[in-house]
């Protein structure tokens, strides 16, 4: 089997390292390919997502990412930047469903900004709409703003819009995945105010027919907001647009203790997929050796379990990162007194040495 290792930019080769230690402990032979993506791809090849990096991503049976982005790039134009690679991968490779699970370890629990009591036992699990919305929508840019109080001045716009199809399809994840777990599936959507979010909320109604057994909510974005925060423990599957699920994860992820702690798997129709942690290429931090790896450590078991059918494999990854938890290793990001503070690379050999 044949995994693409793409490391991308900041903290990603840092993070991505650890992870392939990882995998390359578990006794499989996988066929691990690396490419240049993101501001890397652009510096080694001038473009982002370099031809010969997507036919990597289209042949691989599975895709280990990074992360993109620096602000070296942020003046490029937008179809240089970094942050067009994974939104063309997710595009080209139909990665339309993103699964965002936020778990909370039990050593974690004071590593939150929440009370201990509020997080405790969290297991939620956001599922993104990745290939649609405002994100891909067009028309956008910028244009002389055609009436109003600002007419003739410079506006900029975006698009926002979702397909019958494109709703049905996450919908139906969405359902399956909640009908695995505690049968309960919250909507997140701004049907108060958008016409794509009334849209979004009459089809999600319209699926949940084909799933009596799942209890379906649906919530304003708002709301869901401030009731990830006052009490997390009452979701269990959460179904979003991609806007709203980007904001929504990362904000999930602090639940968690960190968003070094957060992976994330982003699948196709056939559960090919792609696999990276939640967050950014954090270039604040980037060359320090600080970086948590975890997250990146655990998108990897996902992509054992998801795409590369090997459950086993998966649930030895997450328990060795239990043990490392326990045995009270942390990376700054979730370091609190009385644990023993470690870098990127030791988290990683940690993780590797509580596998053996
Ligand atoms: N999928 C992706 O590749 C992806 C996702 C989000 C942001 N980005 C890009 O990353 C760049 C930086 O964005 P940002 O600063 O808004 O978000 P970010 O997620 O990179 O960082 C936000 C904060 O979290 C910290 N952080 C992130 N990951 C961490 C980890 N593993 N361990 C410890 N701390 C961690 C960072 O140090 C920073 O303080 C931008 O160019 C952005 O576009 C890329
Ligand atoms: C980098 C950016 C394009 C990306 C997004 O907005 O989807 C990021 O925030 C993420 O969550 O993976």
């Amino acid at each position: 089997m044949k995994i693409a290792i793409l490391p991308g930019d900041g903290i990603g080769p840092e993070i991505v390292a650890q992870a392939v230690k990882v995998l390359n402990v578990l006794g499989e032979s996988f066929e691990l390919e690396t490419a240049a993506v993101g501001g890397a791809g652009y510096a080694a090849h001038g473009h982002p997502l370099p031809e010969g990096t997507l036919a990597l991503a289209k042949a691989a049976d599975a895709v280990l990412f990074g992360a993109v982005g620096d602000y070296q790039y942020d003046t490029l134009e937008r179809a240089l930047r970094p942050e067009q690679a994974i939104l063309g991968l997710r595009k080209q490779l139909g990665l339309f469903a993103n699964l965002r699970p936020a778990v909370l370890y039990p050593e974690l629990a004071n590593a939150s900004t929440l009370k201990p009591e509020v997080v405790a036992g969290l297991d939620i699990l956001i599922i993104r709409e990745l290939t649609g919305d405002i994100y891909f929508g067009q028309p956008r840019g910028v244009r002389e703003c055609p009436d109003g109080a600002f007419k003739g001045q410079r506006e900029g716009y975006d698009t926002m819009r979702y397909a019958e199809g494109e709703i049905r399809r996450i919908a139906h994840v969405a359902f399956q995945a909640a009908r695995k777990r505690d049968k309960r599936l919250t909507s997140v959507d701004k049907a108060n105010v958008l016409e794509t979010f009334q849209f979004w909320r009459d089809i999600v109604t319209d699926v949940h027919q084909e799933y009596p057994d799942v209890a379906l909510e649906h919530m304003y974005v708002d709301n869901a907001a401030m009731q990830l925060v006052r009490a997390p423990k009452k979701f269990d599957v959460l179904v979003t647009g991609n806007m709203f699920g980007d904001i929504l994860s990362d904000q999930a992820s602090m639940l968690t203790g960190s968003i070094g702690m957060l992976p994330s798997a982003s699948l196709d129709a056939n559960n090919k997929g792609l696999y990276e942690p939640s967050h950014g290429s954090a270039p604040d931090i980037a060359g320090k050796g600080i970086a948590n790896p975890l997250a990146t450590i655990l998108s990897a078991a996902m992509m054992l379990r998801y795409s590369l059918n090997r459950a086993e494999q998966a649930d030895r990854i997450e328990n060795a990162v239990k043990a490392v938890l326990a045995q009270g290793l942390r990376t700054v990001d979730i370091y609190e007194a009385g644990t023993t503070k470690v870098g990127t690379e030791e988290m990683g050999n940690a993780v590797v040495k509580a596998l053996a």
